[in-house]
C-alpha cells in the first residue's frame, strides 16, 4: 500500500490531510536544495501518523506545509480533500483552527509578555468562541486542567518565564486545544524536555488523542518516541527529503523493510548496555549523511547502504513500492529479492560491494 491509499475503513472519506507530490525547494548560498522532494502522505481523521527521520531529512519543512506555514514548491496540500492553497480567505482562517501546530520549543512560541490566562484566552476571544470574558477563563480552567496543569487556577497568572520545560509545553497544548483542532501537528514537542517529563507529557498527549478523537502528525527523530505514541498508527521514515518507508508502526518497527529503517531501529540503545545493538550502525557503509546540496544519484543512501550494488543503486531513484501487505519501501535492492535481501545481509559481515 502507498502512503496514499486507503485503508477499507476509510475507504469513501476524504483524509484528513494530504501532502500529494510534494516538494520544498530552498535557494541557498550552495545552490538549491530539495528539503522535502516529492512526498505522499495522508492523515485520516483520528489517526496518528509519526514522521521519523535523523536531524535533516525534512521534517519539519513537510509540517510546516501540512499546517499551510510553507507554501509548497510544487505538489498539492490538501484538508479534507481540498487544496489548501486554492483556498478562499475565510475558509483558510478555518483550516488553520482545524490544524494546531505545537513547537519543539514552547519557550519561543509563547509571548513571554503574557499570563498563562491572556494565553490561552486570546484565541478563544478573536476566533469568538466564548462570549465573554469570563467565559473564557471558565474554558482556560477546563483546558489547563485536561493538560494536567492542577489547580488550573495556580497557573492563571504565571508567565512563561515562571514554568518549567514541561509546565510550558502543557500550557502550549492547551493552547492548541482552544480551537478544538482537527488535527494536531507535534514537531519533536517533548524533545528538549528531560526524560522524565518527556514521558509525563507523552502520556499527556496520548490520553488526548485517545479521548478527544484527533489526528495527530507526530514528528520525531526517535523510533523509540513514534513506538511509544504511535504505536496505534501508520509511521513513515524520511531520508534526505524523500519518504523511505511507511507502514503501520508495529511493522515499521518490528519488521522494518528498509535497510535505513534497520540502522535507525539497530540505534535504540537498550536498557542494558550490555544489550546496545549496533550492528546496523557497524554494517553501514558510512556513517556520514550527504549533503542536500550535492545529493548521490540514484537511491541517496547508496553511499552508506549495506545492501549496495554497483549499478542499480546509484541509477534511477527508487520508487516507494509495495513489500508485504500495508508496508511499502524505496529501495532497489528489496524490491527485486523481497525481505530475504535484508535476511542475506543479516547473515553477512562482509557488505556487498
Ligand atoms: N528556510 C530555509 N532555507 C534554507 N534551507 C532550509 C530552510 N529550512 C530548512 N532548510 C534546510 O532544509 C533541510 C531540512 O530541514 P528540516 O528542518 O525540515 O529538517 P528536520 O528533519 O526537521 O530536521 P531537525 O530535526 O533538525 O529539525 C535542512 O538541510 C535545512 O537546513
Amino acid at each position: 500500500m502507498s502512503a496514499l491509499e486507503k485503508s477499507p475503513e476509510t475507504a469513501g472519506r476524504a483524509p484528513l490531510m494530504t501532502l500529494g507530490g510534494v516538494s520544498q525547494v530552498f535557494h541557498t548560498k550552495a545552490g538549491p536544495i530539495r528539503a522535502v522532494d516529492n512526498i505522499n502522505l495522508s492523515v485520516n481523521p483520528g489517526e496518528v501518523l509519526c514522521l521519523v527521520g535523523e536531524s535533516g531529512s525534512g521534517k519539519t519543512t513537510a509540517a510546516r506545509m501540512a499546517a499551510g506555514l510553507a507554501r509548497p514548491s510544487s505538489g498539492e496540500v490538501a484538508f479534507e480533500g481540498t487544496d489548501i492553497w486554492a483556498l478562499k480567505r475565510d475558509d483558510f482562517t478555518n483550516f488553520r483552527r482545524s490544524v494546531q501546530y505545537v513547537h519543539q520549543d514552547p519557550y519561543a512560541s509563547l509571548n513571554p509578555t503574557r499570563t498563562i490566562q491572556q494565553t490561552i484566552t486570546a484565541p478563544l476571544l478573536k476566533h469568538g468562541v466564548v462570549k465573554s470574558k469570563k467565559a473564557a477563563a471558565e474554558r482556560a480552567v477546563e483546558l489547563l486542567t485536561k493538560v494536567d496543569l492542577t489547580p488550573a487556577e495556580n497557573y492563571l497568572s504565571k508567565y512563561p518565564h515562571q514554568l518549567s520545560g514541561g509546565q510550558r509545553q502543557r500550557v502550549a497544548v492547551a493552547r492548541a486545544l482552544t480551537l478544538d483542532p482537527k488535527l494536531i501537528i507535534a514537531d519533536e514537542s517533548t524533545s528538549m524536555l528531560d526524560v522524565s517529563i518527556r514521558i509525563s507529557v507523552l502520556a499527556m498527549l496520548g490520553r488526548l488523542r485517545d479521548d478527544l478523537g484527533v489526528g495527530f502528525l507526530f514528528i520525531t527523530h526517535d523510533l523509540a518516541i513514534a513506538k511509544y505514541f504511535g504505536w496505534h498508527g501508520k509511521t513513515a521514515v524520511m531520508y534526505l527529503g524523500r519518504i523511505v518507508e511507511f507502514g503501520p508502526t508495529p511493522k515499521i518497527i518490528n519488521a522494518p523493510t528498509h535497510p535505513y529503517t534497520r540502522a535507525l531501529i539497530d540505534a535504540i540503545p537498550e536498557p542494558d548496555p550490555d544489550l546496545t545493538k549496533t550492528k546496523g550502525r557497524e554494517s553501514l557503509r558510512s556513517l556520514e549523511i550527504p549533503s542536500l546540496a550535492h545529493l548521490p544519484s540514484g537511491c541517496t543512501f547508496h553511499p552508506r547502504c549495506p545492501l549496495f550494488e554497483d549499478g542499480l543503486c546509484d541509477g534511477a531513484v527508487p520508487e516507494l513500492v509495495t513489500i508485504r501487505s500495508g508496508q511499502s519501501a524505496a529501495c532497489h535492492v528489496v524490491a527485486r529479492d523481497g525481505v530475504a535481501a535484508l535476511d542475506d545481509e543479516a547473515r553477512s559481515d562482509e557488505p556487498r560491494a
